[in-house]
């Protein structure tokens, strides 16, 4: 999987893409980020990318040109590509669009605005224009990580333990459910009996009834199209709480 940014602040994304699981995967090459300054993409002196907006009121827009000279520059090697703009605009992200992306297996070209925006012309050379939540950034760099992160994570040898990318119960639609590691009692809070016992059938079902009581309690709107089992674990929880 490869992913091509193009930012202003170059080192934003690069230093983030040094560590964990997304730094590992780079290193293993099961993935690639390339990252364009787009100031090397300007042709006058002092490298401007920002101008007064037509029609007046307060800051700056991103012109078209330099956005321009680079992905043409990129796209000179012919390889099919999805150009992303990541904006509060967009699409709303979602893991089902991570996945989407992921067996897509195009290069994802993540353009990152600044200032107030982008000239809107930018929207020519745009295929998708994606928003990572309803919330204003000071720039579209940390959405552009926020795709590249829950992608990279998809990719099979990502993460060390295999299972853990399947076992994320948000991949199964749910939220998840409580993790915990030693000590066994902290601050007078007990791990979870059940967590101790080594029956992993039970930990399991313990872990699925976690799972929904987590999403009946913040997410009931992910609480749709339950299987059987599920249905009956989520009627024993409801029972449970109105006890
Ligand atoms: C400066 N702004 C507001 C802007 C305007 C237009 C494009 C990009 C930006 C960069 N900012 C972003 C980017 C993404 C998101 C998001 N929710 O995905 C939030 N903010």
């Amino acid at each position: 999987m490869k992913f091509e940014v193009l930012t202003i602040f170059p080192e934003v994304i690069e230093c983030y893409l040094k560590h964990g699981v997304v730094g590992r995967a780079l290193n293993k090459g099961i993935a690639e980020v390339k990252v364009y300054n787009l100031r090397d993409f300007t042709t006058d002196r002092h490298r401007k990318v920002d101008d007064y907006p037509y029609g007046g009121g307060a800051g700056m827009v991103m012109q078209i040109e330099p956005f321009y000279n680079a992905l043409r520059h990129i796209k000179s090697d012919g390889i099919p590509r999805k150009v992303i703009l990541l904006s509060p605009q967009g699409r709303r992200f979602s893991q089902r669009i991570a996945k989407e992306f992921y067996k897509e297996e195009k290069t994802l070209t993540l353009i990152c605005g600044r200032y107030e925006g982008i000239d809107e012309r930018i929207k020519a050379f745009v295929d998708e224009e994606i928003s990572i939540g309803d919330y204003v950034l000071s720039g579209g760099e940390l959405a552009a990580l926020v795709i590249i992160d829950s992608v990279v994570r998809l990719i099979p040898g990502a993460l060390g333990d295999e299972l853990s990318a399947e076992e994320d119960s948000f991949m199964k639609g749910f939220l998840d459910y409580p993790h915990y590691t030693r000590p066994e009692e902290f601050e007078g809070m007990r791990v979870p009996d059940i967590l101790l016992s080594g029956d992993h059938k039970k930990i399991a079902l313990w872990r699925k009834k976690e799972a929904l009581r987590n999403t009946l309690k913040n997410r009931p709107d992910l609480l749709k199209n339950l299987s059987a089992e599920d249905m009956k674990i989520l009627k024993e929880l409801c029972s449970e709480i109105n006890k």
